[in-house]
């Protein structure tokens, strides 16, 4: 098969060939509906320390952009659903090509045009690999923000100035030591929703507690038309790298929110 990606020919329908978890019980992303999720007064805030790095690279890995630090970073997520702590690996984008599509998870069936994903490990494993493979839906911890058209977004502005240096699949550049990833995130980590789940993209393990933010952040037109002029892997626009929701079967949606 050719590389997995979002088109007719290699798109999510394709998936399960290489990856028969695709039809498994615990994928991501799915529909989050208010009608259904549970309030768990249990769940508490979460808190993430994110370090200045310095040597990190933002890259086109032919079907997202990415921002990766070196290994052993030092930053960490705990609280909310977490038992442990987890440490920081990667974030990275999935958006539409217009402002009605674009985002992975749906609230209410609604899709919002972006979605960013900060990936975490549990740092009870030896590496990043370990955790994935690790069993069960500790493995990963990732961070899920709807991204919605509104204001310039500062903190993201960093990044997006860098999209069209990595405009095309398999390029990369070093990230500016000053960039403060911690100014993207909320002050504070609350209203969420939490379920267990898998990644998103091949090898679709289902190794992740998913954490998906109530609260959309704000980015501006120019910096969405940014991401709308990365090309993949087949030289196309890379809009539309979202999977779409898949069956819940029997899991539960908690919200730290009522
Ligand atoms: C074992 O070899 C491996 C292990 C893991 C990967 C995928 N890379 S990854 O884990 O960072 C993610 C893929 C999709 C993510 S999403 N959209 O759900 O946040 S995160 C590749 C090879
Ligand atoms: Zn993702």
């Amino acid at each position: 098969m050719a590389p997995w990606g979002y088109e007719k020919d290699n798109g999510p329908a394709h998936w399960h060939k290489d990856c028969p978890i695709a039809n498994g019980k615990n994928q991501s992303p799915i529909d989050l509906i208010n009608g259904e999720v549970k309030y768990d007064s249990g769940l508490k805030p979460l808190t993430a320390k994110y370090v200045p790095f310095s040597d990190a690279k933002f890259l086109n890995n032919g079907h997202s952009v990415q921002f990766q630090p070196s290994a052993g970073n030092g930053s960490e997520l705990t609280g909310g659903p977490l038992a442990v702590k987890y440490n920081f690996e990667q974030f990275h984008f999935h958006w539409g090509n217009n402002d009605t599509e674009g985002s992975e998870h749906r609230v209410d069936g609604k899709m919002y045009p972006a979605e960013l994903h900060f990936v975490h490990w549990n740092s009870t494993n030896p590496s990043f690999k370990d955790a994935v493979g690790s069993g069960g839906p500790n493995g990963l911890a990732v961070l899920g923000f709807f991204l919605k058209v509104g204001a310039e977004n500062a903190a993201l502005k960093p990044i997006t100035d860098l999209i069209p240096k990595v405009k095309d699949a398999g390029t990369s550049v070093t990230v500016p030591s000053n960039f403060d990833m911690q100014a993207i995130l909320p002050a504070t980590l609350t209203d969420y929703y939490t379920y267990d789940g898998s990644l998103t993209t091949p090898p679709l393990a289902e190794c992740v507690k998913w954490i998906v933010f109530k609260q959309p952040l704000e980015v501006s037109a120019a910096q969405m038309e940014a991401f709308r002029s990365v090309i993949n892997r087949d030289g196309k626009p890379m809009g539309g790298n979202y999977r779409p929701p898949c069956p819940l079967h029997d899991r539960a949606v908690k919200t730290s929110f009522k």
